[in-house]
């Protein structure tokens, strides 16, 4: 199956939700507001969450979606101005909508695991998003519990990373045994990406997390030193660390279990579509027990831990470095 329809569907899907973000984050400083796990979410969460909603509920009526955020919070009487807001950029993306047609589009989100279902992560990165740094708009689609199709808009991402105050805004898209390809955001041919060769040296780098939380910075540095890395980490937030490795520009991506919460479980929006876009440019993608990330049990990565994410060439020497104590 081609999954032409679905690709592109997702692919306006994701731009439209990312020219929104975009709005959100240079109209205004957005406004961060905390969810019961403490974590941030903003006006531009929940309006990116409603507009690739929107489009998958009328490309397929019947398919299930498995996005991060819920409508709950905004329903509140006490968030009428920021309901007001969300309402007011999904109208600037997608036409004269009311609030409750984007209270349920975002609800529509909030599916259990089925045979076919797409995860969505509206921003991938809130806290990069907050800082003014990087963020992905993270969307793929998942049959039988293999991922199908991924997609992932950088809106920050230089396109050139050698260029980093160049041209930004990057669209990486995989299709299963179709390739990884990457464009501008702003527009033109997508190009196909392969991950870095082994004998690469100037792309020796690895990527990590910019939240100390969110990994084990010591023990990230320790492995990438015994697997040959001299170079000190790229330090980036959301799936764009994914494309960093897909495109070649790095040569690992290290997330290990953070110290301070041990049994954290990844969530499935955080991994699927950035899985698809590494395997696709001939990378590789497991926990760090070297089992394939099993995206089919829940909205958590329940029977996996930790995520590494390498160019292939590396990968059994990085997971031999883990199980040796490193
Ligand atoms: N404890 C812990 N361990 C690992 N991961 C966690 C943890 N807590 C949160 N999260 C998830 O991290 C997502 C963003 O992380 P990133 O590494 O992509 O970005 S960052 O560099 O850390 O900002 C972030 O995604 P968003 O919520 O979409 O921003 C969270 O889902
Ligand atoms: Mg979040
Ligand atoms: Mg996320
Ligand atoms: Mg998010």
């Amino acid at each position: 199956m081609s999954y032409e329809q679905e690709k592109q569907v997702a692919i306006e899907a994701a731009l439209a939700a990312a020219k929104l973000c975009e709005k959100v984050r240079t109209e205004r400083v957005p406004e961060s507001i905390e969810k019961s796990d403490k974590s941030p979410v903003t006006v531009a969460d929940f309006g990116s969450q409603a507009v690739i909603c929107r489009a998958i509920a009328a490309a397929f009526p019947n398919d299930l979606v498995i996005g991060e955020e819920n409508a709950a919070e905004l329903r509140q009487p006490t968030m009428a101005n920021q309901l007001a807001q969300v309402t007011s950029y999904v109208q600037s993306v997608v036409g004269d909508v009311t609030s409750d047609d984007v209270l349920n589009w975002i609800d529509r989100g909030n599916s259990e695991i089925g045979e076919r279902y797409w995860t969505l992560d509206p921003i991938d990165g809130t806290k990069g998003f907050l800082r003014q740094d990087q963020y992905a708009v993270a969307l793929a689609l998942v049959e039988l519990g293999e991922v199908k199709l991924g997609v992932l808009a950088c809106p920050a991402l230089p396109v050139d990373l050698d260029r980093p105050d160049g041209e930004k805004g990057v669209l990486f898209v995989a299709v299963r045994g179709e390739g990884a390809t990457m464009m501008p955001l702003s527009g033109g041919e997508a190009q196909p990406i392969r991950v870095t060769a082994a004998d690469d040296v100037a792309n020796m780098r690895f990527v990590e997390s910019v939240e100390s939380g969110h990994g084990d910075h010591g023990r990230q540095d320790a492995i990438a030193k015994a697997v040959g890395i001299t170079a000190s980490s790229l330090r980036m937030d959301s799936q764009a660390k994914y494309g960093a490795v897909a495109s070649g520009r790095a040569a690992l991506y290290l997330r290990l279990p953070s110290p301070k919460t041990p049994d954290y479980r990844e969530k499935i929006w955080d991994h699927a579509a950035g899985t698809i876009v590494v395997e696709e440019a001939g990378g590789r993608v497991t926990d760090m027990y070297g089992k394939p990330l099993n995206f089919s049990l829940s909205a958590k990565l329940v029977e996996n831990q930790g995520v590494i994410v390498s160019s292939g060439a590396i990968h059994d020497t990085v997971l031999a470095a883990l199980s040796s104590g490193g």
